[in-house]
């Protein structure tokens, strides 16, 4: 039963309710109906669009921005550590979720940032058997070349190894390497070799410290997207007990009391328009909240579950006090050093995309898998700070003595604390910071010049010590909740941030890249005035973006710590409701973050099934 009417929503009961037909939220869906006397409604406020080109061409990435038919066109609120500026938070809202819009890129964190999860309280969340999960999800596919490619892309021993070992697993999601690769790109892992950076032990095993040659979610023969909504959706589509109503935007939980615990009866949504009048899709089992770390607070709050202080602020009645809702929020951000390629570069970048005749001649050639549009991001340094700048060591250290001040003076709360602990004690093991070679221009102040190409070297800070708040202002669902990063409130994610700039401008200078980027580079962005340590930092605070990456609003925690789901992400305080969706994680990692809402999906269908 694929998609079904609204009257068949609401007239009948099903056993599971999932909000938001997303990342994880899809695979719960068909995870659970794998089992025919099981009847999910999966509730997806987005629509299903799973052949449009902007959802299935790789490369013709950030096109659905600011576009309402596939993005929740969310804002930060003004950042005060960062000249106010509002930074734009894109995310999925269509079938799929943000795994319809993200960028495919595909890499997993280290074994300790995931393991911190199991330290903070939650048993059974460690690295072994996350991975196990992930891994469940997906089927990777190496690329077959001959020796002589090997030899002239200098393909790193490891990755020869990795890849000689063909094909794993036979999960949905397919992860491959984009064909197309440019020359430039193998020099500049050969350039950050050079600069005395081992290629990466375990890329995808636990530790990706290193130059990483970045796999993709995309389909190896079509080089076209793979994501929940082709891979899981659509597959399973015709199961009688698998229903799907898209347009439907959920704003409150139906809720009785029993035996002083809150349980969730149904969900009242808005149908297509967004407003006029609720309906109710009622829940014999469980209700699962899978609507993403931006929305999954507002729905919890909108209900009357979360802080006292922030619901009578607006007048919601306090159904269930649970503190930690629409709080620890973490988000990974990145500026970008931008260079431009000398005119007699033969390499082709995705600058020339900009030009019509070009675009339309490389979509004609993507039809048979080939040409720019395939091209993918394929370079990846992770590194922790002091590995990449010679200040690292000092800002560390400084932040350490503050927070370690901070602790033992009881500044933080108990959840944060144990964090910043397990933060400090692998702070000089783990990633926290990662460049990303992107060839083209790419974020930044100032615009490409036409007919030019460029490179850009993308500065990411994947471990920041502030926390955000994503709470709601009002009662009316149609207004979107505050979303506050806090983004540098901690003095130490600003320094980092800095560095990371300075280390991705001295790659560019590096001797070995002088054939492309000239003698001394061009720098498009920041560009050459912005040159002093402070206006790098005056620089990074006004073009810096979100690297999409948001978790941690409903985190699973102890609840005395600041938690909204116990281990098994069942809600404090709730009988059967559930959250599924990055909003769970405790904790950043350093590494993008699909790999763990896909993780998670399969994880808590185990759960649910009794199965974990
Ligand atoms: C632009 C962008 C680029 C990214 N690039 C990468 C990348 O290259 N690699 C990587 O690993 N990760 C990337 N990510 C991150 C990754 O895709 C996300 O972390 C992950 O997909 C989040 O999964 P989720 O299940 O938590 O939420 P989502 O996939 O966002 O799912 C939430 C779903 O709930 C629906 N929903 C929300 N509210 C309601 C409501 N009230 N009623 C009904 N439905 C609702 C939404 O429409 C959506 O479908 C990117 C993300 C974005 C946005």
């Amino acid at each position: 039963m694929p998609h079904i009417e609204l009257k068949d929503a609401i007239n009948r009961s099903f056993d599971y309710v999932i909000i938001g037909g997303g990342t994880a939220g899809l695979v719960l869906a068909t995870r659970l109906t794998e089992s025919a006397d099981t009847s999910v409604l999966i509730l997806e406020a987005g629509e299903e669009n799973l052949d449009d080109p902007l959802i299935t061409k790789i490369g013709l990435y950030g096109q659905t921005f600011g576009q309402e038919k596939y993005d929740w066109c969310s804002m930060t609120v003004p950042q005060v550590n960062a000249d106010n500026t509002v930074f734009p938070w894109p995310r999925g809202r269509i079938l799929g979720g943000s795994s319809a819009v993200n960028f495919t890129a595909w890499n997993k964190p280290s074994k300790e940032d995931i393991d911190a999860w199991e330290k903070l309280g939650n048993e059974g969340w460690n690295w072994e058997t996350l991975d196990k999960y992930i891994s469940r999800a997906t089927t990777y596919t190496p690329p077959t070349l001959s020796e002589a490619e090997h030899a002239r892309r200098g393909t790193p021993r490891v990755f020869k190894e990795l890849w000689a070992k063909g094909p794993v697993g036979n999960g949905p999601i397919q992860i491959s390497y984009p064909p197309y690769r440019t020359d430039l790109d193998v020099k500049i892992q050969q350039a950050i070799q050079g600069l005395g950076y081992p290629v990466a032990p375990a890329p995808l095993d636990g530790n990706p410290n290193g130059v990483t040659i970045g796999a993709m979610s995309v389909d190896p023969e079509t080089v076209e997207r793979s994501f929940t909504g082709n891979a899981y959706w659509k597959p399973n589509s015709a199961r009688p007990n698998l229903s799907l109503l898209t347009g439907a935007v959920v704003h409150r939980l139906v809720t009785t009391e029993t035996d002083g615990e809150l349980v969730v009866t149904g969900v009242e949504f808005f149908y297509k328009s967004g407003g006029g009048e609720a309906y109710t899709a009622r829940a014999s089992k469980e209700v699962i909240l899978s609507a993403g770390t931006l929305r999954t607070p507002q729905v919890l709050e909108l209900s009357g579950i979360g802080s006292p202080e922030v619901l009578q602020k607006v007048g919601i009645p306090v159904k269930l006090a649970l503190n930690g809702v629409g709080e620890n929020v973490q988000d990974h951000i990145h500026s970008t050093v931008v260079v431009e390629l000398k005119d007699d570069v033969q390499d082709e970048t995705y600058d020339v995309l900009r030009n019509p005749g070009e675009a339309e001649k490389n979509m004609a050639l993507f039809t048979k898998a080939q040409g720019l549009y395939t091209m993918g991001i394929n370079t990846f340094l992770y590194a922790p700070l002091p590995a990449l700048s010679d200040k690292g060591q000092e800002i560390i250290s400084s932040a350490r003595k503050e927070i370690e001040a901070g602790i033992a003076a009881g500044k933080y709360p108990a959840g944060l604390a144990d964090q910043y602990k397990i933060v400090l004690e692998n702070i000089e093991k783990v990633p926290t910071c990662e460049i990303i070679v992107f060839p083209g221009a790419f974020g930044g102040k100032n615009m490409p010049a036409p007919g030019k190409k460029y490179y850009a070297f993308v500065a990411a800070l994947n471990g920041l010590f502030s926390r955000g708040t994503i709470h709601v202002t009002t009662t009316d669902p149609a207004v979107p909740s505050a979303i506050d990063p806090h983004y540098f409130e901690q003095d130490i994610d600003l320094k980092t941030h800095r560095e990371v700039m300075k280390f991705c401008r001295k790659l560019a200078g590096v001797a070995e890249l002088k054939e492309y980027f000239g003698e001394s580079p061009q720098e498009l962005n920041p560009g050459p005035s912005v040159s002093t340590d402070k206006d790098l930092e005056d620089y990074v605070k006004r073009f810096s973006s979100t690297t999409f990456h948001p978790i941690g609003s409903a985190s699973m925690l102890p609840r005395e710590k600041g938690g909204v789901v116990d281990n098994k992400l069942r809600v404090y305080g709730t009988k059967n409701l559930r959250v599924v969706d990055l909003s769970i994680v405790p904790l950043h990692f350093g590494s993008h973050t699909q790999c763990i809402a896909y993780g998670v999906g399969e994880y808590a269908a185990d759960i649910i099934k009794g199965l974990a």
